[in-house]
């Protein structure tokens, strides 16, 4: 892979990520060396897609740590965990790691062991995108046409991504791919960094406006619908990129079984449905200016949820790392986590 999406060099110790901002026309990495950067780059989506965040705020937190010198971890940490948290909502793998890292340095763990917490946290990251893309080959025909939305591969992931690593792999097995990817407004990840992906992996492909999927799912054949997600609710329900909820309701009414794909740890058992997960709502900027370039009248305004919440009831399967979850999600994901 001529790109990798973050590189932990511990002499620094920094974070160096791949800036998603200036793909695909420029390929350019940032070192960042304090938590409050990681956060910001968080933040500004140098660093985007649900397992990325989370890795890369536990990351950040190791910088932290490394950097107290002597100081009780216990009294150093909150700030810098406090200021991960913040950098966006909806994702939960964020809290996720977060979370994971804060067990350990509240049991007094050194910042040697959360370094290496961090480090599994990526090397389970590549383990679980391959368990998802293996499982997913269960239900592809030979020949198969996807559908999916925003990105959702290695950009997005340490390992091979969610959903856009089940088309990789599908294609690569051998399956004859086509995938028609949302270019997914207002920031563009399916045009700017899905089809970066599928390029460079020679997966047939093409860009479509997010508006046509109906038209093109009533239109040409399609056989599965596949996105990832930034969190699922105890019942099913699910938050993924603005947009997803349409194209679930497109599936629907053209008999294209909608799956998501996602590790468990995206997964909230904690709140109960789809209602209860907070949506981020971002500048008004991203939706009126395009590459710079001003797309409505001069004093316009915008509204921007950065993400929407799709209905379990339009959702074939969950594909995870640990298999396929079917409905009822409610009673399937209490089983998986043991409830
Ligand atoms: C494997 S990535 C899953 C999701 O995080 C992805 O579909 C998505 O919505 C990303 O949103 P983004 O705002 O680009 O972070």
């Amino acid at each position: 892979m001529a790109f990798r999406t973050m590189e932990w060099v511990t002499e620094g110790p920094v974070l160096r990520l791949l800036d998603q901002r200036v793909l695909p026309e420029v390929v350019r990495y940032r070192d960042l060396a304090t938590a409050e950067s990681v956060a910001g780059a968080i933040r500004d989506m140098t660093v985007r897609g649900a397992p990325a965040i989370g890795v890369s705020a536990a990351f950040g937190l190791v910088i932290a740590a490394r950097q107290a010198g002597g100081a009780d971890l216990r009294a150093v940490l909150p700030a810098a965990d406090a200021v991960l948290r913040a950098a966006r909502p909806t994702a939960v793998n964020l809290f996720w790691a977060l979370d994971r890292m804060r067990a350990l340095w509240e049991a007094g763990a050194d910042a040697a062991r959360l370094e290496a917490e961090a480090l599994a946290m990526e090397a389970e990251d590549v383990a679980v995108n391959e368990a998802i893309a293996a499982h997913a080959r269960a239900i592809l025909p030979q020949e198969v046409t996807f559908f999916h939305h925003c990105n959702t591969g290695a950009l997005a992931a340490v390992g091979v991504g969610t959903a856009l690593g089940i088309i990789r792999r599908a294609h690569e097995a051998g399956h004859k791919v086509f995938a028609y990817l949302d270019e997914t407004r207002p920031r563009l990840q399916g045009a700017k960094l899905s089809s970066f992906e599928l390029m460079e992996y020679g997966v047939p492909h093409a860009v479509v406006v997010d508006g046509a999927s109906a038209h093109i799912m009533r239109k040409r054949p399609v056989d599965i619908a596949v996105v990832g997600c930034d969190r699922v609710a105890a019942n099913g329900d699910t938050a993924n990129k603005i947009g997803t909820y349409n194209l679930a309701l497109a599936a629907q009414d053209n008999g294209v079984p909608f799956y998501v794909a996602c590790p468990t740890s995206t997964i909230d058992m904690g709140t109960p449905t789809g209602d209860g997960i907070e949506i981020e709502e971002r500048a008004e900027e991203e939706v009126l200016v395009v590459n710079g370039a001003s797309i409505a009248p001069n004093g316009a305004r915008a509204f921007n949820p950065a993400f929407d919440v799709t209905p379990n009831r339009l959702i074939a399967g969950l594909i995870t790392e640990k298999g396929i979850i079917r409905p009822p999600f409610d009673v399937n994901l209490r089983a998986l986590f043991g409830g």
